[in-house]
């Protein structure tokens, strides 16, 4: 039985998925406070879903659906992510989750026709601060999450990939942060998320020539966890290939990703305070219990 998530209900509200973590280790994301203004100017530009299905194995799935306009980010899209990520954090038996474009393509970024009405500055610095908002807290889940890349991820489309912690490649997709050729630099956090996953050099490199980033290219720079070949359908092998990170019980899975995230995010000393506290969580719990008393042994 799968549980779907479609359509604009909205929140307003910012959550923190590590349950505290975050506000005693000062966090670098400070929520969607004061973000109304610029709701009300996305809710402007509609079309397209972005649409969630919960399965009860624990694996998600979030299908960011524009074909007009190869998955294109229109203002509403933009809302619906922060609901579903909202819908993300409060799902306590999530374990995985699967970011994709509808109809064979990724995303192509942010819709031009909404670009282009809030072109100036202010209205653009809004629009960055919500996005990065949200995706900054779609990174945070405790989920083990994977982009599967198929055709192209452009612009925004190359940013939202860097949001998850892995991401598969079909061959033939592309990655490109086309935003120098749009006289842009990503906003929407890509950049910094980026720079963590291949490096400030090559980060340097696909930016500054707003490089085609191929799927043999991708791996080869760690950019790309691996190929999903179109046999056997790519969600599919995309679901099993997750599988095996986010196998086993949710609060143990859960638990892996947030020691992790706390690493990644934190300078070391809350990072410890965070471990020990995540550490408390799974320390004589049912599964910890189950593995000493089957005399486990790691061969
Ligand atoms: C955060 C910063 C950003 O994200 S800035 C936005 C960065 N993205 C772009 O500039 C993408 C521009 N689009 C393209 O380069 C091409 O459309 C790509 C995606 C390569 C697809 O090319 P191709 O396969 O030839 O299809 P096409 O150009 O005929 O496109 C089909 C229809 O989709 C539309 N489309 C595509 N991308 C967008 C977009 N980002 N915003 C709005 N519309 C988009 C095209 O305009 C085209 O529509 P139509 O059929 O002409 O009505």
């Amino acid at each position: 039985m799968a549980l779907r998530c479609v359509g604009p209900r909205r929140s307003l509200l910012s959550h923190n998925a590590l349950g505290g973590l975050w506000p005693r280790a000062k966090a670098v994301c400070s929520g969607a406070a004061g973000s109304e203004e610029i709701e009300k100017k996305l809710l402007a530009f509609p079309g397209g879903s972005v649409d969630l299905v919960k399965k009860e194995c624990g694996i998600a799935v979030l299908t960011i659906s524009n074909p007009e306009r190869m998955n294109a980010f229109s203002g509403t899209m933009m809302l619906q992510l922060q609901e579903q990520v909202t819908q993300l954090e409060g799902w306590r038996e999530g374990k995985g989750l699967v970011v994709r474009g509808a109809a064979g393509t990724f995303c192509s970024g942010s819709d031009l026709n909404a670009v282009r009405a809030i072109s100036n500055p202010e209205d653009g610095v809004k629009m960055c601060k919500f996005m990065q908002d949200t995706l900054t807290r779609l990174l945070r889940l405790p989920l083990i999450s994977v982009a599967l890349v198929e055709g192209r991820a452009l612009g925004g489309g190359a940013e939202l990939t860097t949001a998850c912690d892995f991401r598969l490649m079909t061959p033939g997709s592309e990655i490109q942060f086309v935003h120098k050729h749009m006289g842009l630099v990503p906003g929407w956090g890509g950049a910094a998320r980026l720079v963590r996953i291949v490096g400030s050099q090559n980060a340097l490199k696909l930016l500054s020539a707003a490089q085609k980033v191929n799927s043999s290219y991708a791996e080869q720079i760690g950019l790309s966890d691996g190929v999903v070949s179109p046999e056997g359908g790519t969600l599919v092998q995309t679901e099993r290939w997750l599988s095996s990170f986010a196998g086993g019980p949710a609060p143990v899975v859960r638990a892996v990703k947030k020691v992790v995230l706390s690493g990644r995010e934190l300078p070391l000393s809350d990072a410890l305070v965070a471990e020990r506290d995540i550490f408390g969580t799974v320390w004589g719990a049912p599964t910890n219990l189950e593995a000493l008393a089957r005399k486990s042994k790691h061969k």
